[in-house]
């Protein structure tokens, strides 16, 4: 049986349930020397795009960060780094491997992007937000002082 990327896998699913609905930004996180742990990466990142396809309209682009951990086991390696980042491109996230037994630097670098990403997310929304709302408010004044001009 053929199943889509987001059926694939029920523990994926149980993960997300809750946070996909109010999370300003995510970091997915798998393990290079273990293909499941990619699979599910693979789940998460689609339930992510579209359960705010969906509640959003629209507002799919949460920024989302693909991690490839355990960067010092590539002599164990299950998972290309190209896989990697080829998944990131389809599903428009920042892509990274790391290895958080050898440096924190590269993660501490990877979430002060992320944030910086959040933040300008949250700006552009409220900004569309504020437009659109002025815009509705210019048609609200249109149709009431429009229809009065005409029925005079
Ligand atoms: N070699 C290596 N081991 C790592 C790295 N990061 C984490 N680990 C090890 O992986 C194991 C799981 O790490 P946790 O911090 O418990 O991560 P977790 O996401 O809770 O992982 P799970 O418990 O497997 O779900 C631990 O034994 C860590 O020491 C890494 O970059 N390289």
């Amino acid at each position: 049986k053929h199943l889509s990327p987001c059926q694939q896998s029920s523990e994926a699913r149980c993960i997300l349930e809750e946070p996909v609905d109010w999370a300003d930004g995510f970091v997915v996180v798998y393990n290079i020397s273990d293909r499941s742990s990619f699979i599910n990466a693979k789940s998460i990142l689609c339930q992510i795009r579209e359960a705010r396809t969906d509640s959003c309209k629209g507002d799919s682009d949460v920024p989302v960060c693909l991690v490839g951990n355990k960067q010092d086991l590539c002599h164990v390696r299950q998972v290309r780094e190209d896989e990697g980042r080829s998944l990131a491109q389809e599903t428009r996230c920042h892509f990274q491997e790391v290895s958080a037994a050898e440096s924190y630097q590269d993660i501490a670098g990877l979430f002060t992007r992320l944030i910086r990403q959040v933040m300008e997310h949250l700006k552009y929304r409220a900004d569309r937000r504020r437009y659109s709302g002025s815009k509705s408010m210019a048609k609200l004044i249109n149709n009431v002082f429009g229809k009065r001009r005409k029925s005079v």
